[in-house]
């Protein structure tokens, strides 16, 4: 186990002992830097899983997030898919990572407004997970944009493989 220290005391790092990620209130898995802070900073307030099998978040696209006026950088759209749809794996209890992702920006994704993102695992083949979601605009739940992605099954030693694999590209 690798730690550090962040505000609130020792943080676990993702690392060899993954079991479960610390969660906020409101259920929201944090990751990396968003662990020193306690909230997630793409703006993702509430998770949960549904019984039927979906999986739903409440957020809101920060200002900082701004791209054209008053609404997000399509980077932040791509960006907080990928961590939704992510999540799914980690709510089954599974370390995953992004192989490929496919983001459709159907409108512009307004800063600071009520929004909502829902994601189902479609299938599973082998170590690989098929998840497919959506960014709605609440209340009227009008799409903003779609995304499919493939996310595959990593055991405990991932990230410690990769930092021998970078310490491998610092010998060069
Ligand atoms: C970000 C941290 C995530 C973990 C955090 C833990 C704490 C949790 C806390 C808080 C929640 C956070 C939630 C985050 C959510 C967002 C997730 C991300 O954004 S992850 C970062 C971006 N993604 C990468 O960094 C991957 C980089 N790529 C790789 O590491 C490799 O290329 C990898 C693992 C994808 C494949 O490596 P190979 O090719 O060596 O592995 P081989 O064993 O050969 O393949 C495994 C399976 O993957 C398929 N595969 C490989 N590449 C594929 C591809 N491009 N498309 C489709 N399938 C692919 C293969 O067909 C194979 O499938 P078959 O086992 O036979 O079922």
């Amino acid at each position: 186990m690798s730690t550090t220290s962040g505000a609130t005391g020792p943080v676990v790092r993702a690392g060899g002992d993954f079991q479960e990620p610390p969660r906020t209130p409101g259920g929201v898995a944090l990751c990396g830097a968003c662990r020193e802070r306690g909230t997630c900073r793409l703006g993702v307030e509430r998770e949960r899983l549904d019984e039927d099998g979906v999986a739903r978040f409440a957020l809101t696209c920060p200002r900082d997030q701004e791209g054209g006026p008053d609404v997000a950088h399509g980077g932040w759209t791509a960006a907080v898919l990928d961590d939704c749809l992510g999540h799914l794996p980690l709510l089954h209890r599974v370390l995953s990572v992004t192989a490929e992702l496919t983001v459709s920006f159907v409108k512009p994704v307004p800063v600071g407004r009520p929004l909502e993102v829902s994601a189902r695992v479609e299938r599973r083949e082998g170590s690989r997970w098929y998840i497919t979601g959506e960014m709605v605009l609440l209340p009227t739940r009008a799409v903003l944009a779609r995304a499919s992605g493939i996310w595959v099954t990593r055991d405990q030693g991932h990230f410690a493989r990769h930092a021998d694999w970078l310490a491998e590209q610092d010998e060069r």
